[in-house]
């Protein structure tokens, strides 16, 4: 388990100074895949480099599993920083040195014999799919296996936790998807607790459990990310989804031209009612017709999700029992203005 209590971090000093991160308190845990968002400057890579120390919080405490790393001397912390890995957005590879040789980089720093480095390494290149590759320097590589080289020297010295510094913001569309699906075989496969920085909502809804939405340096909304993501409640959280759907303006055209008093009506549906027939059902049953503004049908990680922006067309009290309807068969219901 992670935790984060009180960080602050405030760069230089005088009239120069910036505040980075005030007051923050974060807790992860074993096993989760955490993912922090926010927009530039926000704080998100001071965030992620104070939870192993790369960045000293200018005050508060970092505990990793019972451990107070900020209370730690020099040797203890390098030590116990082998139980945290790092993978970076421009994969920081050793350009003079083979695929082979980046992996067993950490292995031979901490006096691993010959024999265990080459059996480890072998091990590792065939986790992220580079068996063919260990001979290859990193500038003969694409993005998305330079990224596969990064994990696997992270996994060298086995974990417990995984930090990913916008690990896929280098990359195109699919070789992201490609990348988020090998980090979500490896929490699987480990059991690895996996903290992630990005901008962007896509990484977060394919392969989060969690996720918390910094801004300014604080900590502005967080949770399951189907709760965030489905009834976001801060502007920034707002801003990030509707820019990911890129729906906003056309939602605006549809309700304003419209005809008919009723306000449009959003419906979210989770799990497998996603796929039941309850809206047609309870409409037939309550007599009001419908159209449809908007819909869309995703995923958040694995577990299914739709969501419909309707006008129902009836008497107000049918419009209200359809509503009701409506909740009390689990879907969210929610009137927009
Ligand atoms: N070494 C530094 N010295 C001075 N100020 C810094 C330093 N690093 C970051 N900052 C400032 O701290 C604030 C937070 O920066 P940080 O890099 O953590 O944000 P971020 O969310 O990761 O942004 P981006 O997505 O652009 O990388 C910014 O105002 C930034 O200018």
């Amino acid at each position: 388990m992670i935790e984060l209590k009180q960080i602050s971090k405030v760069y230089g000093s005088g009239n120069k100074k910036t505040t980075a991160l005030s007051g923050l308190d974060l807790t992860i845990g074993k096993g989760e895949i955490f993912g922090i968002i926010g927009h530039s400057g926000a704080g998100k890579s001071t965030l992620i480099r104070c939870i192993n120390l790369l960045e000293r919080p200018s005050t508060g405490e970092v505990w990793i599993n019972g451990v107070q790393m900020t209370r730690l001397g020099k040797k203890q912390l390098q030590k116990e920083r082998r139980r945290i890995g790092m993978i970076f957005q421009h994969f920081n590879l050793l350009s003079s040195a083979t695929v082979y040789d980046n992996i067993a980089f950490p292995l031979r720093l901490s006096g691993t014999p010959k024999s265990r480095i080459d059996e480890k390494v072998k091990e590792l290149l065939a986790l992220v799919g580079l068996e063919q590759h260990g001979s290859k320097y990193p500038a003969q590589l694409s993005g998305g296996q330079k990224q596969r080289v990064g994990i696997a020297r992270a996994l060298a010295s086995e974990p417990d936790v995984l930090l990913c510094d916008e690990a896929t913001s280098a990359l195109d569309p699919q070789t992201t998807d490609s990348i988020l699906k090998l980090l979500l075989d490896i929490n699987k496969q480990f059991n690895l607790t996996i903290v992630l920085i990005t901008h962007e909502m896509h990484v977060i809804q394919s392969i989060c459990d969690q996720v918390a939405v910094i801004h300014q340096g604080g900590i502005v909304e967080q949770g399951p990310v189907a709760n965030v993501f489905l009834k976001p409640q801060h502007p920034i959280t707002r801003d990030f989804i509707q820019r990911e759907s890129d729906q906003g303006e056309s939602l605006q055209e549809l309700t304003g031209t419209a005809s008919g008093a009723s306000q449009p009506v959003k419906i979210t549906f989770l799990g497998d009612k996603t796929y039941e027939s309850i809206l047609s059902q309870t409409v037939r049953r309550t007599g009001v017709d419908f159209a449809i503004l908007q819909g869309k049908i995703s995923t958040i990680k694995t577990v299914p999700y739709g969501q419909l922006i309707v006008r129902f067309e009836g008497s107000d009290e049918a419009v209200q029992r359809t509503l009701e309807e409506l909740a009390k068969q689990g879907l969210d219901v929610e009137v927009m203005n």
